[in-house]
């Protein structure tokens, strides 16, 4: 079958091919409002203008307000019918045989904005944040820095998708720098604490869920249904300041040492797009409880990848090398699991995966699994580092292969910079 095309010219090596279309929030201009875009080849086409031509003319969308908003929340919600119908409206609109876009040169003058010329913001505004901890490599690796060799996997973790609670008031888009936050910390060997800028400023290379129409408190989401709240996927960078978390996290877990900032990335790819890259995911021993047990467990083939732009210079290197079918729980069990005991998800949550370390040395997905808490280096460009300096940037990427296309998530970038005086 002929791979389909669009009438906007897309480079085979795009993240943003018509197979893709994935969504975000931007502003054409500084000055203009918010709204929604879908991104093809190096534009941004503007959904509140195909919205306000009336070109969304399926039952479901045909008289919606969904894309004159300035987030997606709105159309998250709306659900899985929706979704579809707005995908398959786009994809003709947007295909090289389709007139009506292609050869209206007002609108498309209108509709069809430069990426490189545009502002974009958070996709959705975002309620509630989460973040799990499902990879087991990520986990057992952490488990022996932190607490050494003895039990690095407690039993816990076979039996359910261990999680903590994030903060959702500190969740920025790709581009925004990021202050190294100041802590308590104390060091091995030390007697006492002391307080200063993080000496251990890490990344976490992950992906996260953004969740679609979720679930009224006390009515937790079916296993088999938590599909239809995954609208779709971004990259997540869930900043990690080591030292900070080492001191503090003991009993109650990750707070000030993850707070101060975490990146996402500007477009959320639908599991539609996602889906030739789904099969089936590998068995879980023990087997799990029946509400996380799915009829059709699915993982996703997507590349990932870490790399450091060191500060000065032109040139980022790559740090790491993994994919998030590495995971152990799937994307639905963490979904299922976070609402079973009835707590309500809302539409624009965000749920990180946790940090997708894989088997492979160069796939582990941190700096302090990489450097092994500082005891080894990683060289980028000829020069090393343990954990962050200022002035570095981290940029996250990530894509799926298809036969003659890639349907990726572009970059999820964040500079440091110094810690206040
Ligand atoms: O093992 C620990 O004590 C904590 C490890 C993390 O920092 C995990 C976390 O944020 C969840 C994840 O990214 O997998
Ligand atoms: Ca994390
Ligand atoms: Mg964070």
């Amino acid at each position: 079958m002929a791979v389909l095309q669009s009438f906007v010219s897309v480079h085979p090596d795009s993240h943003f091919p018509i197979q893709n279309l994935p969504y975000g929030v931007f502003k054409p201009q500084s000055a203009s409002p918010p709204r929604p875009g879908v991104a093809i080849g190096d534009f941004v086409l503007d959904l509140s203008e195909i919205s306000s031509a009336g070109l969304f003319d399926g039952p479901l969308l045909k008289n919606s307000d969904a894309f004159l908003q300035p987030n997606l929340n709105k159309f998250v919600s709306l659900g899985r019918p929706a979704w579809k119908e707005a995908r398959a409206t786009l994809q003709k609109l947007l295909s090289a045989t389709e007139p009506t876009l292609r050869d209206n040169a007002v609108l498309r003058q209108k509709a069809l904005v430069p990426m490189s010329s545009v502002e974009l913001l958070l996709p959705v505004a975002v309620g509630d944040y989460t973040d799990f901890f499902t990879s087991l490599h990520h986990t057992k690796n952490c488990g022996i820095i932190f607490r050494g060799p003895q039990t690095p996997v407690l039993d816990n973790w076979y039996r359910l998708p261990v999680v903590y609670h994030g903060r959702a008031s500190s969740v920025v888009i790709s581009g925004t720098d990021i202050v190294r936050p100041r802590g308590q910390a104390h060091p091995v060997g030390s007697s006492t604490p002391y307080f200063g800028p993080s000496l251990k400023l890490d990344f976490e290379l992950e992906m996260a869920t953004i969740v679609g129409p979720g679930n009224e408190l006390g009515k937790p989401v079916d296993i088999n249904n938590a599909k239809d709240h995954i609208f779709g996927l971004v990259l997540m960078n869930d900043w990690s300041a080591r030292d900070i978390q080492a001191w503090e996290y003991i009993p109650l877990g990750p707070f000030l040492g993850k707070s101060f900032g975490t990146t996402i990335s500007p477009w959320i790819v639908t599991l539609e797009a996602l889906e030739p890259f789904a099969s089936e995911a590998p068995k879980q021993d023990p087997s799990p409880l029946p509400y996380l047990t799915e009829k059709e467990p699915k993982i996703y083939d997507i590349s990932l990848e870490a790399h450091i732009k060191p500060a000065g210079h032109e040139d980022s290197g790559v740090v790491s090398r993994t994919n998030l079918k590495h995971l152990y729980w799937t994307l639905t069990q963490q979904l299922a699991h976070h609402t079973i005991n009835g707590c309500n998800l809302r539409p624009g949550d965000l749920l990180g995966t946790g940090t997708v370390s894989g088997p492979e040395p160069e796939s582990r997905a941190c700096l302090l699994e990489l450097t092994w808490n500082g005891r080894n280096t990683v060289s980028v460009n000829e020069l090393n580092r343990k954990f962050l300096e200022d002035g570095d940037e981290v940029i996250l990427t990530g894509y799926c292969k298809g036969n003659g296309y890639s349907v990726g998530f572009g970059i999820c970038s964040g500079k440091n910079v110094p810690a206040a005086p």
